[in-house]
């Protein structure tokens, strides 16, 4: 996803590397000065693996010719996925270097930078070049007479350059504001206001500038303390803690050098943040002073690791219930418990009193970003325990706590035909957790019981998620159902095909009840409190609906890219290279595979989505050493290792899959495929969006020889039985480990996926001879794809039908449900192709010439192949 939209509508806060910067790294200038740009691009593997999302690429160095330093730098970038998946921010200062990365780069860029700095004509005529590339723009808070250095003249030049952009048709959300961090502690008294200024300024130029995003250079900030890492660490950390609630959601920042606040030394944090917030002006404006005399103790000692003894056991019980809680501890919880019901008179007051407070405590850490989900998961495991045990003592008293509702009630479900519920379960966790009734109706679960649900249950809000692309669909029909029954509960939307745009365009206008899409988790709580609260429910609700609004007219206004007509873009397909191609399979027809050592599958197992599912930003291995999450990672890491162990110990599970090589014939944009007796028609669709010069317009049917016989595979492999265990985890009230062992079964599937791709290319179809190490083997770094339908590529999720009867049916013993997804939930499933070229791509936009023709070429209507591809329809 190197595309800066979804980095930013992925994150609350975005750190954009800052080591590919000749200007501001000697190491980097040295490396490029010399042509080395191998060592060139591990600097930038290197930010990313530290947890970069985006990467600044800046080439302004007298001795270099920049333009061809920077398309060198970026083609070379472009070529490695690991690195490519994060955008790239170009950053000159002279517009033909720009204009050379901009050619070189695919996905949405950003410029960085413009400004004010030579008058509007020149300003606007470079945003429209910047836009017509699709590229999102830092704008400098910069004008004719200079840097903007005090709060008025940061806010008055970013917003006479917003209504500028704006009324040009620049989009709002493409706009980047670098408000400008200057250093502070520098002892002139001028400088005093520095960072302040720019909090300040953010909060107002976002109230002033909808939608727009606020940057900064950080490292400007901390240029007095030079040479002392811990003060400078220290700084950067309180700056953006104060600055992110204002706006600040994006800065130029090395991701390995912040510090996690509440780690960081008391006494040197609050005189960083006597200097950042300027709060001592009365005394003479001493902080500085205070800060310079305090850094000298400070250099060259990191921040000591908080070693807290462990000597909890020996507090009083509802302090210890309290430490369980926020530890996540639930080694005594049963027994504090009961020794808290004996010491109260009730036990309702041992849930109303030391367990919610805990609670709150994990809520409100949670809440500011200085807890994580994995240990939230823990502590609600804690908390569910020690209510198990009061449950039949406060029903002896006739008093069932379980009527209570709570804050409020929600009825959540993934929707039908959609198996996933990672996602959902850690909401409904979180949401318990912070005082909710959640009734969860599972997987699959039909409009019908969603609605009866709410209904039997006088429901506050429902809550849908789904995981795969057709349930979109399903969501805009339990939308038109709920305005049917004449429903106006507010309907929360999550998961990981949604999303705010598709929301805002298709579910909200067929209900007339307020409609909030919720990005994550963490999400979840603020949204529900607010639609049970007096006083917020009305203004979050109105300004959804308005921001809605927003999206759908500026969708009417923006012009979508050009799609070319079917013939043309067929003309311009992918040029098939037949020096590429692999030769006949050694063992051609159906392979099954029904028990894959699971040992096997324990090393390729690729651990950063893993860290994703529970929410955890940065990539493995060096999530495990972040300074914000790093803790958190470690801990969850480490359940993990031994879970999996067990699991692979005591054969919890089967991995069973099946694989299909087979002989066939290019029949445009089809391929005709021979399994078993029969010939098999699989349509893929091409890209049509129109191209720059060059560029072809791809489809999977090019990477098959259009002049002769040829091959293609296909496979599904699955996890099975993982219910009882699932089962038992429900009985001891653990929603921890069930969420661990769904996400260690999915890295299963994917592991499972990639060694048999290997047993694919190395023994079945034999066209490889690799010596791969595990990363590369994780990395794809091989010759050959394994396209999955239902994504960019093959995006059609129906065609898993037709590949599926091609394996036999039931491949791996995996089934579909009515909207093709698959069963057991951690399967994988794809084609094979083996020639050189073959490669990823997406087909995004088509046009209706190519959904009539496909619908012919499926033999449905175009009603059916609409409902198939509409996430490809404009
Ligand atoms: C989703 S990741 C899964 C592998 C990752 N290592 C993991 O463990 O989660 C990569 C897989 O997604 C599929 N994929 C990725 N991009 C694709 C595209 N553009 N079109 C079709 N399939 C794609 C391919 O099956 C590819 O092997």
């Amino acid at each position: 996803m190197n595309d800066f939209s979804s980095a930013a509508a992925g994150a609350r806060f975005v750190n954009i590397g800052e080591r590919t910067n000749v200007t501001g790294s000697a190491k980097f200038k040295k490396l490029i000065l010399a042509g080395d740009y191998d060592a060139a691009v591990s600097v930038a593997r290197d930010q990313v693996e530290a947890g970069a999302q985006v990467i600044d690429v800046n080439m302004d160095e007298a001795l270099l010719d920049g333009e061809l330093a920077m398309a060198t730098f970026l083609k070379r970038l472009a070529a490695e996925p690991d690195i490519a998946r994060v955008p790239v921010m170009i950053d000159s200062s002279k517009w033909s270097v720009i204009e050379a990365g901009l050619q070189c780069v695919s996905g949405k860029p950003i410029v960085n930078s413009i400004s004010l700095k030579e008058g509007e004509g020149l300003f606007l005529k470079t945003a429209r070049k910047v836009r017509a590339y699709g590229a999102a723009v830092v704008v400098m808070a910069f004008d004719e007479t200079g840097q903007a250095d005090t709060k008025q003249r940061k806010i008055d030049i970013c917003e006479r350059a917003y209504k500028l952009l704006i009324g040009d048709g620049f989009p709002p959300e493409d706009i980047i504001f670098d408000p400008n961090v200057f250093a502070v502690a520098t002892g002139i008294d001028e400088h005093r206001r520095y960072a302040l200024d720019f909090i300040e300024a953010a909060r107002e130029i976002r109230a002033r500038c909808p939608h727009v995003h606020i940057s900064g250079g950080l490292s400007n900030l901390s240029f007095s303390f030079r040479g002392n890492e811990p003060v400078r660490r220290a700084m950067h950390s309180v700056f953006l803690f104060h600055a992110i609630p204002a706006g600040m959601d994006m800065a130029i920042v090395n991701a390995g050098q912040l510090d996690v606040y509440d780690a960081i030394d008391p006494e040197l944090r609050e005189a960083c943040e006597d200097v950042i917030l300027d709060r001592r002006p009365k005394a003479g404006g001493d902080a500085t002073e205070r800060l310079i005399a305090l850094a000298e103790r400070f250099r060259g000692t990191d921040a000591a690791e908080e070693k807290k003894a462990a000597e909890w056991r020996s507090l009083p019980v509802t302090e210890r219930l309290s430490y369980a809680l926020v530890k996540g501890i639930d080694e005594h919880i049963v027994a504090d418990t009961e020794e808290a019901r004996q010491a109260f008179a009730r036990p309702i007051e041992v849930i109303e009193g030391p367990l919610m407070d805990g609670m709150n405590v994990v809520g409100d850490l949670f809440g500011s970003g200085k807890m994580f989900l994995p240990q939230v998961v823990k502590s609600a495991r804690v908390m569910k325990r020690a209510v198990a045990h009061l449950i039949p003592f406060i029903e002896e008293e006739k008093e069932k706590s379980g009527a209570s509702r709570g804050k409020g009630r929600i009825v959540m479900a993934t929707v039908k035909g959609d198996v996933h519920d990672i996602g959902k379960n850690i909401v409904g966790v979180v949401l318990q957790c912070n005082g909710f009734e959640v009734i969860d109706l599972g997987v699959m679960v039909p409009w019908q019981k969603i609605l009866q649900a709410a209904n039997d249950n006088n429901a506050d809000m429902i809550g849908l998620s789904g995981l795969i692309t057709p349930s979109l669909d399903e969501m805009v029909t339990v939308a038109g159902e709920m305005q049917r029954a004449d429903l106006r509960l507010p309907l929360l939307i999550g998961g990981a095909t949604t999303s705010k745009v598709h929301t805002a365009l298709r579910i909200d206008p067929a209900y007339e009840g307020p409609v909030i899409h919720v990005l994550d988790a963490s999400r979840a709580v603020g949204v529900a409190s607010s639609l049970v609260s007096d006083t917020q429910r009305t203004p979050l609700i109105d300004t959804t609906a308005e921001d809605y609004e927003k999206i759908r007219r500026s969708r009417e206004r923006s012009g979508h890219s050009e799609l070319a007509a079917l013939p043309d873009a067929r003309a311009n397909g992918f040029a098939y290279d037949p020096s590429g191609k692999a030769p006949a399979p050694q063992y051609p027809g159906l392979h099954h595979f029904g028990e894959w050592p699971l040992k096997d599958l324990k090393a390729s197992i690729d651990w950063t989505p893993f860290f994703r599912a529970w929410e955890l930003a940065g990539t493995y291995p060096a999530i495990l050493d972040d300074p914000v999450v790093g803790e958190s990672a470690r801990s969850l890491f480490k359940d993990a290792q031994q879970m999996l162990d067990q699991i692979i110990a005591e054969r919890w599970v089967t991995p069973k899959g099946t694989v299909g090589l087979w002989r066939c014939r290019r029949e445009g944009d089809n391929v005709l495929i021979l399994a078993g007796n029969d010939w098999t028609r699989v349509p893929f669709l091409r890209q049509q969006v129109k191209k720059r010069e060059g560029r072809p317009n791809m489809c999977l049917a090019d990477f098959i020889d259009p002049d002769g016989e040829d091959w293609i595979g296909g496979f599904a492999v699955g996890i099975h039985g993982l219910e009882p265990h699932l089962e038992r985890f429900k009985q001891t009230v653990d929603d921890y480990d069930d969420i661990l062992l769904k996400a260690l079964a999915d890295r299963l599937a994917e592991s499972f996926a990639e060694v048999l791709h290997a047993h694919v290319r190395n023994r079945l179809w034999d066209y490889a001879d690799e010596h791969l190490s595990n990363a590369e083997l994780i990395r794809e770094r091989y010759q050959g794809i394994r396209p999955a339908p239902g994504y960019p590529a093959c995006p059609d999720h129906s065609l898993k039908p037709i590949l599926f009867d091609m394996l036999g049916g039931a491949p791996g013993e995996v089934t579909l449900t009515e909207n093709f997804a698959m069963l057991p939930t951690s399967a994988v499933s794809g084609f094979y192709f083996a020639h050189r070229d073959a490669s990823y791509f997406g087909v995004a936009r088509i046009g209706q010439d190519q959904l009539e023709e496909y619908a012919q070429r499926r033999e449905v209507d175009v009603e059916t192949a609409t409902r198939w591809l509409r996430p490809n329809l404009d």
